[in-house]
C-alpha cells in the first residue's frame, strides 16, 4: 500500500482523476476494453468532474459501481444517478455503463443477471474505492451480517448485503472482485478516515473491511 497526500480537496481530484485515466489509456493498449469500477457517496463527484473530460477512448471503457443503494434510479441517494450525471457526460458520455441496479423490490430478484453481465467484463482495469470512518468500503461494512462471506477469497463477485447502520439494502463487489483489479486507488477526506485507516491494518477485515482490499492499493488523502 502506497499513500499520497493532498494539500486540498480539488488538488486531490485533479491528481486522482490523471492517475485514473492514465491506468485507462495503460489497460486500453493491453485490451479491447477497460472496466472502471467507482464508488458512490459524496467523495467521487469532484473527480468525477475532471475525470469525464480525460482525452482516451471511452467508447472502450466499461464502468460500474463499487456498489449501489437498492434505490430506484432517479432517487437522490442512487449512486447510479451520481454516476450518469456526473461521470457519464463530456468525453466519457461514450462509454458503456454496466448496471448494478435493476428494478426489482429487493436486490436478490435481479443478482443473478446483474452479475452475469459484469462477469462478462472482468477482470477491473481499474478500482476507485471510498472509504467510511466505520471502515467500509464499497458496501463491505463490518456491521453486515455475512460480511466474511463477502470477504471470502472464493466469494460470489456480486452481494447483496443489509449492513444494520444503512436505510436501504444494497448491492457490493465482494472483496474478491475488487482486489482482481489491476489498479487500485482509495480515495477520502478527513484525518478521522486516516486514523480509522491505520486502525483497519490492526484489526481482522470482518472488523475492518478496508484492510481487506489495501495490498497493493495507493490511498489518496487529504486532511
Ligand atoms: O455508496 C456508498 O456509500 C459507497 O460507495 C461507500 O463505500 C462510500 O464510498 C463511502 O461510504 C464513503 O462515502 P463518502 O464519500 O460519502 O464519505
Amino acid at each position: 500500500m502506497k499513500i499520497e497526500k493532498y494539500s486540498d480537496f480539488d488538488m486531490m481530484a485533479i491528481e486522482v482523476a490523471q492517475r485514473i485515466a492514465g491506468d485507462l489509456t495503460v489497460a486500453l493498449h493491453n485490451a479491447d476494453r477497460a472496466m472502471l469500477a467507482v464508488p458512490g457517496g459524496t467523495t467521487p463527484g469532484p473527480i468525477f468532474d475532471d475525470l469525464c473530460a480525460a482525452d482516451l477512448d471511452w467508447s472502450r471503457v466499461d464502468v460500474v459501481l463499487t456498489d449501489e443503494r437498492w434505490v430506484p434510479g432517479d432517487h437522490p441517494r442512487s449512486n447510479t444517478r451520481l454516476v450518469r450525471e456526473r461521470l457519464l457526460v463530456n468525453r466519457a458520455a461514450s462509454a458503456r455503463m454496466v448496471p448494478l441496479y435493476a428494478e426489482t423490490p429487493e436486490p436478490e430478484e435481479s443478482l443473478a443477471g446483474l452479475m452475469e453481465a459484469i462477469e462478462a467484463d472482468l477482470p477491473i482495469a481499474v478500482a476507485v474505492l471510498g472509504m467510511g470512518a466505520d471502515m467500509h468500503t464499497a458496501s463491505l461494512f463490518p456491521d453486515s451480517p455475512y460480511i466474511a462471506a463477502a470477504l471470502d477469497a472464493h466469494a460470489p463477485i456480486l452481494l447483496p448485503v443489509r449492513p444494520e447502520s444503512q436505510p436501504e439494502a444494497r448491492i457490493t463487489l465482494s472483496a474478491r472482485a475488487l482486489n482482481g483489479a489491476l489498479a487500485k486507488h482509495v480515495v477520502f477526506k478527513g484525518q478521522d478516515k486516516m486514523d480509522a485507516l491505520q486502525k483497519a491494518r490492526t484489526l481482522p477485515h470482518v472488523e475492518a473491511p478496508i484492510a481487506a482490499v489495501l495490498d497493493g492499493a495507493t490511498v489518496h488523502w487529504t486532511e
